[in-house]
């Protein structure tokens, strides 16, 4: 049976049927572009007999490609297995992977995060004696990674640059290129940068890649760099079957070189290529898409479109002006909790951020009022420090030449290997181009090192060797690490609560190990590649040898290139928070952006310039367009961030959406002298209002706004809508017995002015809360 059509529109089903040739699919937010790009895979391959095989699709994350599969499964069945759906960087892994001894690395090379590559290089600062006061690591990284993603390799960025930081960083450069092949590492710009240079040299490796590959389809053009096009130019030279979708409208990452002439230059680089606009919108309700629309238009260089809907005009967007971030996290809470009143799930909502920062007081907030949340993006699991050391040492077991990992974890916890000892490995793996760990194997049998600290060695080596022995089972190999490592007996010798928290940690990273297991079985191995040595048609298609890797290589793998965009975990119930730049695809019935302020969105550095505001305005864009049915836009008139209270007029993108869309709630109703009083009861639709009436309604004024009156109408807004208790505040003394709702059962310890503390009898521990804000109740 062939796919049914007919649930698209014209032009939709114009660019599925459009299968061969360059096709440019050029259009506003949430008119489908996604959506056309999963339905042409599901057409290609069964109705047109195209094997999955020879399609590669590229999505901007991890998570996008998982629901791609799943979306194309879901029309096509099991046939989707061996498609490449993939991130650029993925794909470039598997390429990689295959092939990696051509480029002087073996095949077991490990991915260096972040924080891997900020070490390497300080390193390198300090051998080099570069001093980071007038030549800050941040600049000299800034100026590499671009030189990697304008491919250009350090003898090209030495001969380009003129300036002092360009030539200190084109130094830095030459030398990290160097350390990385030692460690048998790449960092995330490497693979992109090494994925090119393997297909620019290697015309075999190139021309079985672009054999195969005779359908390529890139989802989010507009924010490819110019890595990411050479490759796909590269790759698609050949069938010239390449789809792309974009909308220049929200192009976001030129910081991270994304380049929006990518997209624009389209239909000069392929001079054949038919052009799609879809221009109807299916995703939001009539007056989020005007208002997206009457932002966007401000912006003077863009293709212009004319998006529309059917949809009915909805609410209007919502935009409340809290007193402070505080008022702004609980007001966002209450909310939240009203629409759950009315059923709409936590799934289905989403709240959206400019920085990282702002997202400390919103979870604040969600804590206190029990919302529950999942939080993408910031201080990530995976780069909190007990969880890199585990990682660290997984790392050694599987690539021992990657000396940072090595260096990481020889003395954690502290076993008695000294810096002396690490410096004197270090300057002898230098002479002898040796690897830190031959070194310490070496020096095991040094007389001239004391018997303690061989020892020592021998102890480290020992629990690589406990992993290495159980290779080809995680779980196990994991397990091993753990247990004779020591790290957790440290950690409980250490006592104190954070070191629970971290013991707690490295548990849940066993959780982490199991979740990997279940969604990996082998047909998912990341290791199938076609290569230009082809032994046999297998049935993954001619050219393609199929590399089954080791579990734990593949896990480190996965761990490194789960991006910041990349949700921490999808299951539970609980409303997203992320910032605006993680949003970009995703849809949510109920979305809330924060922080609409001048200095804060659009930024302060882009005030200054006006090509960046434009930026700031796609992002603007891309937010409001995320949502399905209510948009709520949130300002405070007094913020503390980055420890400095600010004062900042409302942003320029809240005036640029037509009055006629927008109303004013809460404090914004009544102006900025208003007090942000709510109606009681109207909070949570528990006390029976929980309807749209009860917003804007202001339940009390004042001309006050010093920060102590600010603070008592805050409580008067939250507290009096927790379940089950009237308006009346409470007071708590030592001893009382109180119950949080999620929290549970506990005793009060100790009272300080607003200030609670509670001993919680589930964990033992002892939480700080605002007794007028907590979910708190006394119980006799
Ligand atoms: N023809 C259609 N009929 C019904 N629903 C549609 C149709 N086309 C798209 N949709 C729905 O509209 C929403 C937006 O689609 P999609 O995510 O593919 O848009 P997009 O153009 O990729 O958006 P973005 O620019 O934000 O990435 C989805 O929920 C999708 O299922
Ligand atoms: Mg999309």
């Amino acid at each position: 049976m062939s796919i049914d059509l007919s649930v698209l529109n014209g032009p939709q089903r114009q660019a599925v049927e459009c299968t061969e040739g360059p096709l440019l699919v050029l259009a506003g937010a949430g008119s489908g572009k996604t959506r056309v790009l999963t339905f042409r895979i599901a057409h290609l391959v069964n109705d047109l007999g195209v094997a999955p095989w020879e399609i590669l699709a590229i999505t901007f994350t991890n998570k996008a490609a998982k629901e791609m599969q799943t979306r194309v499964a879901d029309i096509i069945g099991p046939r989707s297995r061996g498609m490449w759906v993939s991130t650029f960087h993925s794909m470039c892994v598997r390429m990689l992977r295959a092939d990696a001894e051509r480029l002087g690395f073996s095949r077991n090379f490990t991915i260096y995060d972040d924080s891997d590559s900020n070490r390497l290089v300080k390193e390198i600062m300090a051998e080099l004696d570069i001093d980071p006061r007038r030549f800050p690591i941040k600049a000299l990284r800034g100026r590499i990674s671009q030189a990697k993603n304008e491919l250009m390799v350090p003898g090209d960025f030495t001969a380009r640059v003129s300036d002092p930081v360009g030539k200190v960083a084109a130094r830095v450069y030459e030398r990290l290129q160097d350390r990385l092949r030692k460690a048998n590492a790449f960092d995330f710009d490497d693979l992109l940068l090494y994925g090119y240079l393997l297909l620019k040299h290697y015309p075999d490796a190139l021309e079985a890649y672009q054999e195969r590959f005779r359908y390529i389809m890139v989802d989010e053009y507009q924010d490819t760099n110019h890595a990411q096009y050479e490759i796909t130019r590269l790759l698609a030279a050949r069938h010239r079957n390449i789809m792309v979708v974009g909308d220049d409208d929200q192009s976001i990452y030129s910081w991270r070189g994304a380049d929006l002439r990518n997209i624009l230059d389209f239909e000069e680089d392929y001079p054949s290529c038919t052009t799609v606009k879809l221009e109807q919108n299916y995703r939001s309700v009539g007056n989020v898409l005007k208002a997206a629309n009457a932002v966007i238009a401000n912006n003077t260089e863009r293709k212009v479109k004319n998006l529309f809907t059917e949809a009915q005009d909805g609410d209007p967007v919502k935009v409340y002006c809290a007193s402070d971030e505080r008022d702004e996290g609980r007001w966002i809470a209450g909310r939240i909790e009203q629409r759950r009143g009315e059923g709409m799930s936590y799934n289905q909502m989403a709240v959206f951020y400019r920085t990282n920062a702002q997202s400390r007081m919103i979870e604040d907030m969600f804590l206190r009022a029990g919302v529950p949340y999942r939080i993408v993006g910031g201080t990530r699991f995976f780069e909190r420090q007990e969880i890199s050391d585990v990682m660290a040492y997984l790392t050694c077991v599987v690539n021992p030449s990657d000396d940072i990992a090595a260096k990481r974890v020889v003395n954690v916890p502290r076993r008695g290997v000294g810096k002396t000892t690490v410096e004197l490995l270090e300057g002898r793996a230098r002479e002898t181009g040796a690897t830190f760990l031959q070194e310490a194997e070496m020096a095991l049998a040094d007389q001239s090192l004391r018997a303690a600290t061989r020892t020592a060695l021998g102890e480290f080596l020992g629990v690589l060797e406990a992993g290495r022995s159980f290779s080809g089972d995680l779980r196990r190999v994991v397990e091993a690490i753990i247990d004779q490592s020591g790290l957790i007996a440290a950690l409980e010798a250490e006592g104190t609560d954070e070191a629970h928290g971290r013991i707690d940690n490295i548990r849940e990273f066993l959780g982490v190990v199991d979740e990997f297991a279940d969604t990996h079985t082998d047909e998912d191995a990341l290791f199938e590649a076609p290569t230009a040595v082809s032994e046999a048609d297998g049935e993954d298609g001619p050219g393609v040898r199929t590399l089954r890797g080791d579990s734990l290589a593949d896990f480190i793998e996965w761990v490194r290139l789960r991006t910041d965009l990349d949700a921490a975990g999808d299951d539970g119930n609980a409303v997203t928070l992320m910032t605006v730049h993680a949003s970009k695809g995703l849809e949510f019935d109920c979305v809330f952006v924060a922080g609409m302020e001048e200095s804060l969105f659009p930024s302060a550095r882009s005030i200054q310039e006006s090509a960046s505001v434009e930026e700031e305005r796609r992002l603007a864009y891309v937010a409001i367009t995320r949502a399905r049915k209510y948009l709520y836009l949130t300002y405070a008139s007094q913020r503390t961030i980055y420890g400095q209270t600010q004062v900042n007029p409302v942003s320029r993108f809240i005036h640029e959406i037509p009055p006629e869309v927008r109303s004013a709630v809460g404090v914004g109703s009544a102006g900025f002298s208003g007090t942000g009083w709510e109606k009681r009861g109207s909070r949570r639709g528990i006390a029976g209002s929980g309807t749209e009436a009860g917003e804007g309604r202001v339940f009390g004024r004042s001309s006050a706004s010093g920060a102590g009156e600010r603070a008592r109408r805050g409580k008067t807004g939250f507290s009096s809508a927790s379940e089950g208790r009237s308006g009346a505040r409470a007071t708590f003394s030592s001893g009382d017995k109180v119950s949080h709702k999620t929290f549970g059962a506990g005793v009060v310890t100790k009272v300080d002015g607003d200030t609670i503390f509670v001993r919680f009898s589930k964990t033992g521990q002892v939480k700080k809360l605002l007794k007028d804000y907590a979910p708190i109740v006394k119980v006799d």
